[in-house]
């Protein structure tokens, strides 16, 4: 089965945790492109949407879902998104598509995070592929040589502004030992708006397509 083919596979298998009458926080990427095509098959059954990304907006004005104010994300029933690389533990990093800031405020706003992936995105230790960092334009240099610092080679994501108005530094060979304290310590760099670790919000499901079929894991298989 192709990567694509895989990734619709589980964009539709995610339609199983929508409840009626809730408002659905929605991610960014070729992966959830496919679930907001699957959730326009229901989309009379909810009450609608609140996205992280323009791209994902053109995308669920197309389809026809209502998309409510990015304020008023305190009753998001659950957070659909994918990742580009998450561990056993169901830490992740995120970022590839640069909306990373926004897919952390909705991911924590949410009671439940379901994570939708294809088999390639699991890893042993995260820090596969680079480490997307958003950091506010004027700080650009200053983060990148705190990076260097945390053993890290920060790579401009040349031309790239965010929704935000802000810079990309992908970071390299950032040797993850402990996800969540590497989290805070760049978080903790001024200039930095977001890290692309998501340890301290993990997800709660991961929706895992294979070629055999979805596999599904609960944050309870990890006891
Ligand atoms: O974090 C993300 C966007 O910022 C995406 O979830 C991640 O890049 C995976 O994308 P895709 O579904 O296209 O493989």
């Amino acid at each position: 089965m192709k990567q694509d083919e895989l990734k619709k596979a589980v964009g539709w298998a995610a339609l199983k945790y929508i409840k009626f009458n809730t408002i659905i926080g929605i991610g960014t990427g070729s992966t959830v492109s496919y679930f907001i095509n699957a959730l326009g098959s229901i989309k009379e059954k909810i009450i609608g949407v609140v996205s992280s990304s323009k791209n994902s907006s053109i995308q669920l004005k197309k389809v026809g879902i209502p998309i409510y104010n990015f304020n008023n994300i305190d009753n998001l029933d659950v957070y659909i998104d994918s990742a580009d690389e998450i561990d056993k533990y169901m830490q992740m990093i995120k970022g590839g598509g640069g909306a990373l800031t926004q897919e952390k405020i909705l991911a924590f706003a949410a009671k439940q995070f379901i994570c939708i992936i294809d088999s390639s995105k699991q890893v042993d230790i995260l820090g596969r592929g680079p480490l997307p960092v958003e950091v506010i334009p004027m700080a650009r240099s200053l983060v990148a040589k705190e990076l260097i610092r945390l053993g890290g080679l920060p790579e401009y994501r040349y031309g790239v502004v965010t929704d935000n108005g802000n810079s990309i530094l992908d970071v390299h060979n950032m040797n993850i030992i402990n996800a969540s304290l590497l989290e805070e310590r760049i978080n903790n760099i001024p200039g930095v708006v977001s890290v692309g670790i998501f340890a301290h919000r993990k997800a709660d499901v991961v929706l895992i397509s294979t070629k055999n079929g979805i596999k599904v894991l609960n944050n309870n298989n990890l006891k």
